[in-house]
This record gives C-alpha cells, sequence and structure tokens, in this order.
C-alpha cells in the first residue's frame, strides 16, 4: 500500500502547523521526516495515521494491504507503550485479542515475531524486567504482530542510549532486508536519517513545508559509520536544519 499526502495544511487555532505538503510515501521504503522542534513532524505522522484530520488536503490511500495484515497502519512510539502488568507475550497478544485471534494462530503469530526481534527467550519477562531497547523490541514486535502496511514510527529510538541505538537500527536495518516494509519515521537525528531512510524528508521551521527531498541510493545493509558518502549526506541536512534553527531564532529574536 502506498500513502500519498496531497496538498496537506493545517492549523491548531491562530498557529499554522503545515503548511501545502504533498508526499508520496511509496511501497517498501523507509521515508525518514527531519526538521525543526515544532515544525509538525508527529502532526504529519497522526495524519498518515488518521488519527486527525487536516484542515485542508488530503491524505490517501491506495494499493492493496500485504496478506494478513490486520492492522494497515501501526504506530511505534518513543515511550514503548507497553501494559506493565502484561509479559512480553501478553504485549503481543494483545493486538491480536483486539481482532479476535486467540490460541494456536495467536502462538504461532507471536512466535514468529518474536524471533524476527531476537525476543524468543524473554516472551514471559514483565517490560519492568527490560531494558530500555528490549522494551522498544517488544513494541517493534507488537507492531509487526499485526502485519501492516505501513508502519508510522515517532522517534522511535530517541530514548534509548547511543549503543542501544546502533543495535536496534542494525535490528530494523535486518528486518527490512528479510522483509522489506513501508514506514515513516520521525526523528531529530541526522545519523538515523542516513542509516535508515531511503528518502529523507527536510521539513523547514513551522509552518512546516517541505524544504528537500534527500534520496540515497546506498541499499540499506551496505550503509556504515563512516561512509563518506552518507557524511555528505548527512553534512548536506545538518546544512538545511541548521539554516532552519537559525531562522527560527532570528524569528524569535524580533518577537
Ligand atoms: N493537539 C494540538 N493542539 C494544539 N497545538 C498542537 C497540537 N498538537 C501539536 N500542536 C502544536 O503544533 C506544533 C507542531 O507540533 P508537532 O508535535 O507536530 O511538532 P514536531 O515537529 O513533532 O515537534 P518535536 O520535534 O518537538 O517533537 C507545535 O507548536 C505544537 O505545540
Amino acid at each position: 500500500m502506498e500513502l500519498t499526502l496531497e496538498a496537506v495544511s493545517h492549523a491548531y487555532g491562530d498557529v499554522t502547523v503545515l503548511s501545502d505538503i504533498t508526499l508520496g510515501i511509496p511501497e517498501g521504503q523507509i521515508v525518514c521526516i527531519v526538521g525543526p522542534s515544532g515544525c509538525g513532524k508527529s502532526t504529519l505522522l497522526r495524519f498518515l495515521g488518521g488519527l486527525e484530520r487536516p484542515d485542508t488536503g488530503q491524505v490517501l490511500q491506495s494499493g492493496p494491504v500485504p496478506e494478513g495484515c490486520l492492522n494497515p497502519l501501526t504506530y511505534v512510539f518513543q515511550d514503548f507503550a507497553l501494559l506493565p502488568w502484561r509479559d512480553v507475550a501478553g504485549n503481543i497478544s494483545l493486538v491480536l485479542e483486539d481482532h479476535g485471534i486467540r490460541g494456536a494462530r495467536a502462538e504461532a503469530i507471536i512466535a514468529d515475531v518474536l524471533a524476527r526481534t531476537k525476543l524468543s527467550d524473554f516472551h514471559k519477562a514483565l517490560p519492568k524486567q527490560l531494558s530500555g531497547g528490549m522494551k522498544q523490541r517488544v513494541a517493534i514486535a507488537r507492531a509487526l504482530a499485526v502485519n501492516p502496511a505501513v508502519m508510522l514510527l515517532d522517534e522511535p529510538l530517541s530514548a534509548l542510549d547511543a549503543q542501544t541505538r546502533e543495535l536496534l537500527m542494525d535490528d530494523l536495518v535486518t528486518l527490512w532486508e528479510r522483509a522489506p516494509f513501508t514506514a515513516v519515521y520521525v526523528t531529530h537525528n541526522l545519523s538515523e536519517a542516513v542509516r535508515l531512510g531511503h528518502r529523507i524528508v527536510v521539513l523547514s521551521r513551522r509552518p512546516g513545508t517541505i524544504r528537500e527531498v534527500v534520496t540515497i541510493d546506498t541499499p540499506l545493509g551496505e550503509r556504515r559509520a563512516g561512509d563518506p558518502a552518507l557524511e555528505a549526506h548527512q553534512a548536506r541536512l545538518w546544512h538545511l536544519m541548521r539554516q532552519e534553527a537559525e531562522a527560527a531564532d532570528k524569528e524569535l529574536g524580533h518577537v
């Protein structure tokens, strides 16, 4: 399934948050969204997920969903959003129970997503027994359990330390290489964007408009830290972001 934003604009009260955003999310690609704080990245993700509707413009879904898809659009949040009283398997079974899937069918799905996220040995652990990185793996496993058409990830690694972030980026790349998924990935972190994004959308300061879309052709599995081509992309992104942040600062100075 593909998602398309067509001329999306939105204001909360007097504050225009997004202005004239037109963007395609192609099937099988990870599209990263970066931009200064408050430029409307999370708002855009809520529009894509259908949690809110924009004032003007539209969000279109086209093409079939994957076989066995229970939820076409699924979120992964920064704070994991796990139920503390349910163990790992129980947190995943919750989304299946919502669809009336129990028993052997649920067990098979849970075993599969736990194996894919390297959590099989932890199926009976409670969230409080897990590190931050493992909690986020559970959240990713839970998202995969519904076999979504598009995963919407809102700063999924930003609560984690640098080493754990690296490990989880490797995991996401491995997951994508085994079964390419479609994702929109909001992040502040430009090294995450160049590591995971097939396309990186740079938003301007608020009201967020598309400043530039950077396409990176290097296959995800071949992207290495220190790769000069990736570093050049990252430097370009930082140049754009820095201009926006400086302009936002100057605006504040004139208030
Ligand atoms: N429900 C809401 N009601 C009113 N204002 C809102 C609402 N949601 C977001 N905003 C405002 O819209 C603007 C954009 O918010 P949003 O969270 O989408 O930005 P963001 O780019 O994700 O920010 P950050 O990078 O800081 O997470 C902010 O000024 C925010 O305060």
